[in-house]
């Protein structure tokens, strides 16, 4: 995996992220696609809005139908029909998140499934034998993902545990002969010194890539920024930066000004379902009725399917009827509109006006149009 820097203003970059299924510019996007699908989208429609690299997640896909399964079909890529770069989460983040009965031990994490209560236990090697039969090009190692609040003494703890994971995980990745790549995690909470701890371990291990882990999860905004900004710059420069399970497009510009390269977050597609919609003056919430007559476009200035054909009215008509359209409709502008959002950051910072194009955008995102 061959990660080249183009252009840097300030801390921020843009730069070219090469797999062997493809190329990604960052910073990228990279929508979630939970159950192997970016909900109510086919991938020919994601990858017609420009997005380069999806996320699948391995908890699910363990889960139902099963990594095997899967990997007899001839991987998730044949799975899902999506050509280009997927990244698989570790599966660990949803264990923590969905399933229940968890019981934790250095050894591994046992868990019952969400779906039908039945017991698994996934240890770190299991996790990566899991993502190698998926067949993804990146991988995340297994991690623990500290919630928030939490005590000083239990992070400690934890980012020992999860370095020896991701120790673990490195050993066995390296004893198996396959060509994905393997990013590690950092956490530490939101304490500063557990941050350049855990980062100093994961970083001697040595991955292809790093993530910042245990944030957007219910800490202050202030907290989450001040670890960015720590954090980032410390991290190898010539390694691609993932903040994970972000974002609001206002910590994307916070973020992606201290270094930061790659991002997920449910937000476009998630929100889009539940009819918030974001556009060039700001956010709305298309149920609203103030829409009920009108026959103008989302979004005047954006030029996605949505936008060219259809009005407000019909957009809120759809909602209310809960059409499946709806759904549909509305994704395929959150998602354009996110993706030429990152589109206009990476020319600002090729073109050396980053600090211009956050000044323009951020009362723009801060502003509930309705
Ligand atoms: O430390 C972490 N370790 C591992 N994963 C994390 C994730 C999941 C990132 N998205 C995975 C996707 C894989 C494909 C399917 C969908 C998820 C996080 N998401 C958030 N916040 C957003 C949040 C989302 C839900 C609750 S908080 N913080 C996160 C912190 C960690
Ligand atoms: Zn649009």
């Amino acid at each position: 995996m061959q990660f080249k820097i183009l252009k840097k203003d300030g801390f921020a970059r843009t730069a070219l992220l090469e797999t062997k299924r493809g190329v990604i510019h960052t910073p990228a996007f990279m929508p979630v696609g939970t159950n192997g699908t970016v909900k109510a989208m086919t991938p020919e429609e994601v990858r017609d809005i420009g997005y380069e690299i999806i996320l699948s997640n391995t908890y699910h896909l363990y889960l139902r139908p099963g990594h095997e399964t899967i990997k007899e079909i001839g991987g998730i890529h044949r799975f899902i029909n999506w050509q280009g770069p997927i990244l698989t989460d570790s599966g660990g983040f949803q264990i923590y998140s969905l399933a229940s009965l968890r019981k934790i031990t250095s050894e591994g994490v046992e868990f019952r499934s969400h779906i039908d209560g039945s017991l698994h236990f996934i240890s770190p090697e299991r996790a990566i034998e899991i993502q190698i039969a998926l067949g993804s090009d990146i991988m995340m190692v297994f991690d623990e993902c500290v919630p928030y609040p939490a005590e000083k003494q239990y992070v400690e703890k934890s980012i020992k545990l999860t370095k020896d994971w991701a120790e673990r995980c490195k050993n066995y990745f390296e004893k198996q002969r396959t060509n994905q790549s393997l990013f590690g995690i950092i956490q530490g909470g939101v304490y500063d010194d557990l941050r350049e701890k855990s980062l100093e371990e994961i970083v001697k291990i040595g991955f292809d890539g790093y993530a910042i882990g245990g944030l957007s999860v219910g800490e202050p905004k202030e907290d989450m920024y001040r670890v960015v900004k720590n954090v980032t710059p410390l991290m190898p420069e010539d390694k691609p930066r993932y903040l994970m399970g972000v974002g609001d497009l206002i910590d994307v510009l916070h973020a992606v000004e201290h270094g930061i390269d790659m991002f997920d977050c449910v937000m476009p597609t998630r929100n889009a379902r539940n009819g918030t919609l974001f556009t060039s003056r700001g956010r709305i919430s298309i149920k609203r009725s103030e829409f009920k007559d009108d026959s103008t476009a989302l979004d005047p200035e954006c030029d996605c399917y949505t936008c060219r054909n259809y009005t407000k009215a019909f957009l809120r008509h759809l909602y209310m009827c809960r059409e499946i359209l709806s759904m549909r409709l509305n994704t395929i502008h959150n998602l354009y509109f996110y993706c030429k959002f990152f589109e206009k950051m990476r020319t600002a910072i090729a073109e050396g006006r980053f600090q211009d194009f956050k000044k323009e955008w951020l009362p723009v995102l801060e502003k509930n149009f309705s």
